[in-house]
């Protein structure tokens, strides 16, 4: 089969040639280059209607010139997300070109595009997928037939949120590969690491935002600061976030592979973060060759393809464009049955082992005094005392060594001190017995007997229960910041005989306690607690088989103890489109 795909969502008018038998793709691009400042929509639609024909005609008539004319077996066009005057010329190019060859149609979500040419040319089963590209910052994973958001930026796309900067200091669109050669310049004239200017970072669970950065980094420029130190910075912090949650994703589903892609994903840094993050936990990264990570025709041309072969094609009064196009939104046609939360790594577990691994921290398990036998496997109620967990926040290599001791530092004080006001609180929370600053180390209550990422399965009481302990958390004025389904422990409270807070589900094995409040901060904002609920529920529906049962009851138990205005927020939050 061969595929022609084109691609115009805002910049890259593209198209492509997909030969599925020999998988080569032949690409044609014509970018355009605003004269000054970022991308004008009107100009760039003017760019797509001169642009497109053109780059059509040359992919078409190399491909008649080698097969003949029945060279085409179907036009692949994306439908968007991207800026609406731009996707109705690609659109209505598609559908005369169709009409004219006489095949079928086929409509592209473009986000879905720049995460399947990663998986497509890693031959991964079941990757965790990072879009880094202009427009957006997603983390995605397949699970039962749609590709699921577990996290994304609140704000800014990451290429639009470092170009922000660059058009603050004057230099032209597009900004990310000047900052990187900024950044490269500034670590070549450094000795050592290079210093680091502090600046915003900002995750919440597998979620993220850069606005405050960029107009941290505008000021630092304004304040008269080195453009070269605050580029390197910017890099430093921003890559470390989309790291940092890319790790968090894969502690979470388990899955032990990781392909990147968008435009971002050219950069040296970025992928060298990811690689090396990947092989400190025993995963495998791939990160597409550039001209598959910048838009281009070819990731529509090759996903296309595999949409035709699944039957997935449009008729021309269903193949109106979305601006607002969500990768979520897209029934996935073309993958047979798999879950990325099906793939296990090695040395993920699934809560009930003895010694485990999170994102940031190992957790060991051990016995004090009598009674406790440490081996971790499944205490029921009572029956084994005198467990405590030994929590070290390690060393990230991939991260900035001044980062990487802020952040651990950061967190092993937010957490003792935020574990025991949560507590106090009413919130089941593990007690804390000892906090070790320089070694970023905890010593913790053992609680429960298994994440609730492994007791999800009919747990409709132990997510109501969750939702009751947030609504109390956050009338005590703190939100957790990474309430995950890994983050709550299920079964009997704390297990070393010290008085512990009345759990509230009525049999032990609905309990739950929550868990790792490293994230967590005070605030009062509606929206930060709407998070809260957004983070969580974006870990079930990752996770569970059937999520929308937990997810009701989650949110009936928040409001039978909670504010109801932040529900009405977290609705708020789910509709928000990101493209901007
Ligand atoms: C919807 C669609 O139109 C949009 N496309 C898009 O954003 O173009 P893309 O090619 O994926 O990414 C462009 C971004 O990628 C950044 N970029 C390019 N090379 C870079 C580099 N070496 N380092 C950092 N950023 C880089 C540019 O600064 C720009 O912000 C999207 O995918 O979000
Ligand atoms: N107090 C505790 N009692 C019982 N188990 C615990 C306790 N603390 C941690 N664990 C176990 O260790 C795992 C990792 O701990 P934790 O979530 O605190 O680390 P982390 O590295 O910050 O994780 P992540 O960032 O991935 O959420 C938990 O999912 C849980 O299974
Ligand atoms: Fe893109």
């Amino acid at each position: 089969m061969r595929v022609l795909g084109i691609e115009g969502t805002a910049w890259c008018a593209s198209a492509a040639l997909y030969d599925a038998e020999t998988d080569s793709v032949l690409i044609e691009s014509n970018p355009y280059e605003p004269d000054s400042g970022g991308i004008h929509p009107r100009e760039a639609a003017e760019h797509m209607s001169e642009a497109i024909p053109e780059v059509v005609d040359a992919v078409l008539t190399a491909a008649e010139e080698d097969h003949g004319p029945d060279a085409i077996d179907a036009v692949a066009f994306s439908r968007g997300p991207g800026l609406g005057p731009c996707l109705r010329t690609v659109a209505t190019a598609a559908r005369s070109l169709a009409g004219a060859l006489d095949v079928p149609l086929v409509g592209v979500n473009h986000m879905v595009a720049h995460l399947e040419i990663g998986r497509h040319r890693s031959g991964f089963e079941n990757p965790v997928c990072l879009n880094a590209s202009g427009a957006n910052a997603h983390l995605l994973g397949y699970h039962d037939g749609r590709y699921r958001v577990l996290g994304e930026t609140m704000d800014a796309g990451v290429g639009n949120a470092i170009d922000k900067f660059t058009r603050h200091v004057g230099w032209d669109h597009p900004g990310g590969p000047k900052v990187e050669a900024a950044a490269r310049r500034y670590a070549a004239g450094s000795d050592g690491p290079g210093d680091l200017l502090d600046l915003p970072y900002v995750v919440k669970g597998m979620d993220f935002s850069f606005s405050g950065i960029s107009s941290a980094a505008n000021d630092a420029s304004d304040d008269g600061v080195p453009v070269e130190e605050i580029c390197f910075s910017l890099q430093e912090h921003v890559f470390a976030m989309l790291t940092e949650v890319s790790e968090r994703a894969l502690s979470l589903t388990g899955a032990d592979e990781l392909v990147l892609g968008g435009g971002v994903a050219q950069n040296d840094r970025l992928r060298e973060m990811l690689a090396s993050m990947c092989a400190a936990r025993g995963a495998e990264f791939h990160a597409p060759e550039p001209r598959f990570l910048r838009d281009n025709a070819g990731m529509i041309a090759v996903l296309g393809a595999k949409m035709t072969a699944a039957g997935d094609t449009l008729s021309i009064p269903e193949s109106a464009i979305d601006p607002n196009f969500r990768p979520d939104q897209v029934p996935v046609t073309w993958r047979s049955d798999g879950s990325v939360a099906r793939g296990r790594a090695p040395g993920a577990s699934d809560g009930t082992d003895a010694d485990r691994r999170g994102a940031e921290a190992t957790v060991e398990i051990v016995a004090v005094g009598e009674g406790g036998d440490g081996s971790g496997g499944g205490d029921r109620s009572g029956a084994a005392a005198d467990r405590r967990v030994i929590k070290r926040r390690v060393r990230k290599a991939y991260r900035h060594p001044e980062l990487d001791r802020a952040l651990r530092r950061d967190r092993t004080v937010a957490e003792a001190r935020l574990t025991s006001e949560a507590r106090r609180a009413g919130v089941p929370t593990p007690l804390v017995y000892d906090v070790d600053v320089p070694e970023a180390t905890l010593t913790l209550q053992h609680v429960g007997d298994r994440d609730l990422a492994a007791a999800l399965d009919g747990g409709t009481e132990r997510a109501a229960s969750v939702g009751r302990h947030l609504a109390r958390l956050h009338d005590a004025g703190i939100v957790h910041g990474d309430p995950t389904t890994r983050n709550v422990r299920v079964g009997s409270g704390g297990s070393d005989g010290r008085s512990t807070v009345a759990t509230d589900g009525p049999t032990d094995d609905d309990r739950t306690s929550l868990i790792d409040f490293g994230l967590a901060y005070h605030t009062g904002h509606v929206e930060d607690h709407a998070m809260d609920l957004h983070v969580f529920e974006g870990s079930v529906r990752a996770t569970a088989s059937d999520p929308d049962p937990l997810i009701e009851a989650f949110e009936a138990g928040y409001a039978a103890v909670g504010d109801d205005d932040v529900l009405a927020r977290l609705r708020d939050v789910e509709g928000r489109g990101r493209y901007r």
